[in-house]
């Protein structure tokens, strides 16, 4: 509880997926006065991420999916290539991700490491995402990936070098946040 905040209302203007809700309150401002705030917040849960990486062969894996909210933002044909991430279920983040992993990627991971965790858009979004790292071998693919049918994922898995992704972050193929902390987390870290 904050003592800078008091006579929070919030009103659901959509839940029709995920929740939108309007907040109003009152903020104590620096000048020490009550101010009226009014914000908007996307409610879309929490999530996890995971940079799978193979040190001998210095390559990681990668997926590419449609994400529409990029088309609609300058994405020109609304694909995106990303570090595996799910919404968390009940699940703990890293139960979570270790699901996550094998449904997207194919890959039957145990081994996860936590790195840290995020807000990725505070001022209006809720979720906290949290990030790990594991490595991968040839033995630990399962099975194709590609996501879920019932959520008509369309998941292609991408396995390429480490330096050739990289380099899609200063070409501009890589846009994504997340990702791109993953990997330059693994850069800085020498992880691979
Ligand atoms: N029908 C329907 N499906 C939706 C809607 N919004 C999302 N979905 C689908 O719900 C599924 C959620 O898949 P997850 O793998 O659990 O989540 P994610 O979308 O990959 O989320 C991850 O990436 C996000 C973007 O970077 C992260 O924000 C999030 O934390 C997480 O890491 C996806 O297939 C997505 O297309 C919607 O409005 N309607
Ligand atoms: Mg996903």
């Amino acid at each position: 509880m904050s003592d800078k905040i008091r006579n929070v209302q919030t009103t659901v203007l959509s839940d029709n997926w995920y929740t939108l809700r309007k907040v109003t309150y009152e903020f104590l401002g620096r000048d020490g006065q009550w101010q009226q705030h009014s914000r908007e917040a996307y409610d879309r849960g929490n999530g996890a991420t995971i940079l799978l990486y193979n040190p001998t062969n210095q390559t990681v894996i990668l997926t590419r999916q449609f994400r529409m909210p990029t088309y609609l933002n300058g994405n020109t044909d609304g694909y995106m290539i990303e570090t595996c991430a799910g919404l968390l279920d009940k699940d703990n983040p890293e139960d979570c991700i270790r699901k996550e992993t094998e449904e997207e990627t194919g890959y039957k991971i145990s081994a996860v490491q936590k790195v840290f965790e995020a807000y990725m858009s505070p001022g209006s979004v809720t979720e906290i995402l949290y990030f790990f790292v594991a490595e991968y071998t040839k033995d630990m693919k399962v099975s194709d990936g590609g996501g879920l049918q019932e959520e008509t994922e369309n998941i292609e898995v991408m396995e390429m070098p480490f330096a050739r992704a990289l380099d899609m972050i200063k070409t501009g193929e890589i846009k994504d946040a997340k990702t791109i902390m993953l990997l330059q987390y693994a850069q800085i870290n020498g992880l691979i």
